[in-house]
């Protein structure tokens, strides 16, 4: 690897890691190596064609962001790609050099033409410059379901008719990864390729703070006002930010007064409802009011299997049903964690050529998801409850109705929730796919006997220490 061509590509590092998430910026950026640097053009090696195809669809246009701000207008990027010797997995790799541009590379069945970071069309280089809406971001890709339904239809008016629906501004809350950027960035994608010609405008309120502090420290806050005021549809993400910040927060004042008379639609995402907005000034918040505030939930079971299908229909990468369910089942915490984990999945079956299945699925998420990893887990209570009573693992998921083991099994429901953060459905599935209603009913009967039965509380309360002992 020459030196020259290492300084380069950690310049470009550094400018990836400012726009790409951490865990993708490592999944994805980290297993690269830059091989060398002829003129402007950068070569780097990846592991795997599979790799080299997700980093083109994916990241084309921060790719083409970092080299143009590293290696100028005229900067080149090519891959390696690492192939496998004879196929085989026990043979060691050996690295071919297919120049991309001038020998393509056999591509996915289906795949768009794989191209080049620097043929893209202008529109890509205008989002990033301009709009910074990301063109993946649509209504097309934001799966619907109850978690989001309000949130959806009333981004879908708004996007129909900016700024003269009474939906202005519309605010949109929620906690952390339930979607609330790629929601409004639908709305903004929408407008901005509909028939007539809106300038929309989305930005951070981290950004918008920096922009404002910026323009008074360079004595052009006229031009930053001014700027603001051009615009017709206006998306701020993250509002929550702009608590404490009193200047900002006056000058955005304005910007909305102005934005608002004239019928200019404006867009709030925040991490809360506006009642709970600390920090920041009451006229403000009352505003934020004037229009319609919608929340967004954890999508159910149902809504995340259709997430987890779409993306991976969207890659063109085959899951079995039954690695979707248990991804669906066993990540109920945000989207975005559920599409880490997804992610992680296809990196790890490309890196190690191997299938995705479910025994590959429970891998990743020993490593990822923290309750199985910290915690007393299902799978080791189902251990500890049924070697106490005697019986098989099996036995707890299976349908028998035995009463000794139907005890055992109501048992173990009992700890899985009091001890694990799994929800009800998600201990329900590891019970053989029982429903959660099957569980509620186990631990009312737990507790029911334990008051009546002394015996039965002795034991359980045996079971309780040992599983207390256990620390993960
Ligand atoms: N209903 C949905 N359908 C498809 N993808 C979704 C849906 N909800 C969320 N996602 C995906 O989950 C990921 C996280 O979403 P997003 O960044 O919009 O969340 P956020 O609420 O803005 O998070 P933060 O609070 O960190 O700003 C994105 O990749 C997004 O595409």
């Amino acid at each position: 690897m020459s030196s020259e061509a290492n300084a380069v590509w950690n310049e470009c590092l550094r400018v990836i890691e400012q726009h790409v998430p951490e865990q993708s910026f490592s999944t994805w950026f980290r297993p690269v190596n830059p091989v060398r640097l002829e003129g402007s053009t950068l070569t780097i090696q990846v592991p795997s064609q599979f790799f080299y195809e997700w980093l083109e669809d994916n990241y084309v246009n921060v790719l083409k962001l970092a080299i143009k701000s590293t290696l100028g207008p005229n900067g080149r990027l090519e891959y390696a790609v690492v192939v496998d010797k004879g196929n085989s997995q026990n043979q060691p790799y050996v690295v071919s050099y297919p120049q991309v541009g001038n020998t393509p590379l056999a591509k996915k069945p289906g795949a768009p033409e794989a191209k080049s970071p620097f043929d893209i069309p202008s529109i890509n280089e205008e989002w990033l410059m301009q709009s910074n809406l990301n063109p993946n971001y649509t209504f097309n890709t934001y799966i619907e379901g109850d978690c989001n339904r309000l949130a959806r239809s009333a981004g879908f008016a708004v996007a129909t008719k900016p700024g003269i629906t009474s939906f202005n501004p519309l605010m949109v809350y929620g906690g952390v990864g339930l979607g609330k950027t790629h929601l409004v960035q639908a709305i903004g994608n929408e407008i901005k390729n509909g028939p007539e010609d809106k300038f929309v405008l989305y930005v951070s309120s981290e950004k918008f703070v920096n922009q404002f502090m910026d323009s008074i420290k360079d004595g052009n806050v006229k031009s930053f006002t001014n700027f603001y005021m051009q615009v017709d549809v206006l998306i701020i993400d993250d509002i929550q930010f702009l608590a404490g910040k009193d200047r900002t927060q006056e000058m955005f004042f304005h910007i909305f007064n102005h934005l608002h008379q004239n019928k200019k639609q404006i867009i709030l995402t925040s991490d809360c409802p506006p009642k709970d907005l600390k920090g920041l000034e009451e006229r403000l918040l009352s505003r934020f009011k004037w229009g319609l505030t919608a929340d967004l939930q954890m999508p159910d079971f149902e809504t995340r299997v259709a997430i987890i299908r779409r993306k991976m229909q969207s890659e063109g990468i085959y899951i079995p049903d039954d690695v979707i369910e248990y991804l669906a089942y066993t990540v109920d915490t945000n989207v975005r964690e559920l599409e880490g984990v997804m992610i992680s999945l296809i990196a790890h079956a490309s890196l190690n050529r191997v299938e995705i299945d479910l025994a590959l699925a429970k891998t990743i998420m020993k490593n990822i998801v923290k309750d199985i990893e910290n915690e007393v887990g299902i799978d080791f209570i189902q251990k500890t409850v049924s070697d106490y009573f005697d019986i098989k693992t099996e036995d707890l998921k299976a349908k028998t109705r035995k009463k000794e083991i139907v005890t055992a099994r109501q048992v173990a429901m009992y700890f899985s929730k009091e001890f694990t953060n799994h929800s009800l459905k998600s201990i329900g599935y590891h019970f053989g796919g029982r429903d959660h209603s099957t569980v509620i009913h186990a631990v009312q009967t737990v507790n029911d006997l334990m008051e009546t039965d002394t015996t039965f509380r002795n034991a359980v309360n045996d079971l309780k220490k040992k599983l207390k002992m256990r620390s993960y």
